[in-house]
C-alpha cells in the first residue's frame, strides 16, 4: 500500500506559492527522508498531510484516507513530532507519556518509553527544567506511543548531541523494522544518508528530484572514488576497460579510480591484483548527500525534475 501519496498538491498563502504541484509517493514500510534549504515548502508539506495546513489544491492521501474529510482514520495511526510541539513546563515527562498513552487508548507502559528515548532516569522531573534536546526526546517518545503505522517526524534531530542524533537514527530504523513508514524532513543530512531508503529534495515549493541516496548520485553524475594502495603500480589499462568505471590516475603507489557505478568496486580490485599487484589498503571517497543536495539546490545548477 502507499502509506502517502499527493498529486499535483499546491498551499499558496494569499498570493505566495508555499507548495507547488507536489506529486509524491512513499510507500509503507519505507523511511523517507524530505530535505530542502529554509523556506523550501516541507513544513507545509508536512501540516497539509496532517490537516493542520488546507492544501489550495490537489489530492492527497495519507494511509489510504484524505486528511481533510477523515482527519480522525488518519490521526489515530499516526505518530508525529510537529516542528513546534506544546509541552507543559509543570508536568513529569511520564505524565506526558501516560496522556499520550491515554489519548492513544493503548497500553504502553510510560517508562519503557522513556526507556527508549533515554529519559528513564528523568521520568518524575517537571520538564520546564529540561533542555532542548530533553524536550526532544519527550516529544519523539510521545511520537512513538501505539506503534503508529506512520510516523511523520518534523526535524526531528533537531536539538540533539551527537549521542541523542545516533539514538534517533536507531528508533528510526527499529520503527521500520517493526513495518512502521517514517516520513521525516531534516537538515542533517548524514542523518539522512545513514537512515533513510529513499529521499525527496524540495527546493523554492517544488520537488526537484525523488530517488535513492545512491540514484542521486548516479543521476547527478557523481563519481564515488576507490583508492587503492599497492605494492607497485601495475599497468591499468586492464582497469580503465571495465565498465563503470569512468577514470583512473596513478600517483606513486596509489591509484585512484573513479566510478559512475558504485557496484564495480569488487571488479576492480580483482584486475588489479590480476595486473600483478598486491593490495596493501583499500578505501573509499563517497559522493555525500550534502554534495547531491547542493547540486539540486543550487539554482544555477539545479537539474531537470525527474521522478
Ligand atoms: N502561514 C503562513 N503564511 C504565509 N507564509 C507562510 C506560512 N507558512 C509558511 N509560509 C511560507 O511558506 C514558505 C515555506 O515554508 P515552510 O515552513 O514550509 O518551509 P520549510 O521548508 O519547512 O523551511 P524550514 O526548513 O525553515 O522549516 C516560507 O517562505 C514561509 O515563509
Amino acid at each position: 500500500m502507499t502509506a502517502i501519496r499527493t498529486e499535483q498538491l499546491t498551499k499558496r498563502f494569499g498570493g505566495f506559492t508555499a507548495v507547488r504541484d507536489l506529486t509524491l509517493r512513499v510507500d509503507d514500510g519505507e523511511v523517507f527522508g524530505f530535505l530542502g534549504p529554509n523556506g523550501a515548502g516541507k513544513s507545509t508539506t508536512i501540516d497539509m498531510l496532517l490537516d493542520f495546513v488546507r492544501p489550495t489544491s490537489g489530492e492527497l492521501t495519507v494511509l489510504g484516507h484524505d486528511p481533510r474529510t477523515e482527519p480522525r482514520a488518519v490521526r489515530e495511526r499516526i505518530g508525529i513530532l510537529p516542528e513546534g510541539y506544546d509541552l507543559y513546563d509543570r508536568l513529569s515527562a511520564r505524565r506526558h507519556v501516560e496522556l499520550a498513552i491515554e489519548l492513544a487508548a493503548t497500553d504502553d507502559d510510560p517508562d519503557a518509553v522513556l526507556r527508549r528515548v533515554g529519559l528513564a532516569d528523568s521520568a518524575a522531573r517537571s520538564v520546564g527544567g529540561f533542555s532542548k534536546g530533553m524536550r526532544q526526546r519527550l516529544a519523539l517518545g510521545m511520537a512513538l506511543v501505539g506503534e503508529p503505522d506512520l510516523l511523520v517526524l518534523d526535524e526531528p534531530s533537531s536539538g540533539l548531541d551527537p549521542q541523542g542524533a545516533k539514538e534517533m537514527r536507531q528508533l528510526v530504523r527499529e520503527e521500520a523494522d517493526r513495518g512502521a513508514t517514517v516520513f521525516f524532513s531534516s537538515h542533517i543530512l548524514d542523518q539522512v544518508e545513514a537512515v533513510c531508503d529513499r529521499v525527496g529534495i524540495m527546493n523554492d515549493a517544488e520537488l526537484v528530484t525523488v530517488d535513492t541516496v545512491d540514484g542521486l548520485r548516479s543521476a547527478t553524475g557523481s563519481t564515488s572514488t576507490l583508492v587503492v594502495s599497492v605494492d607497485n603500480a601495475p599497468d591499468v589499462g586492464p582497469v580503465q576497460e571495465v565498465e563503470g568505471v569512468s577514470d583512473v590516475t596513478v600517483v606513486d603507489d596509489t591509484l585512484r579510480i573513479d566510478c559512475d557505478d558504485p557496484g564495480v568496486k569488487a571488479t576492480v580490485i580483482s584486475r588489479i591484483e590480476r595486473a600483478g599487484a598486491t593490495v596493501t589498503d583499500i578505501d573509499v571517497d563517497e559522493t555525500t548527500l550534502e554534495d547531491v543536495f547542493v547540486e539540486y539546490t543550487d539554482e544555477t545548477a539545479a537539474p531537470e525534475v525527474h521522478e
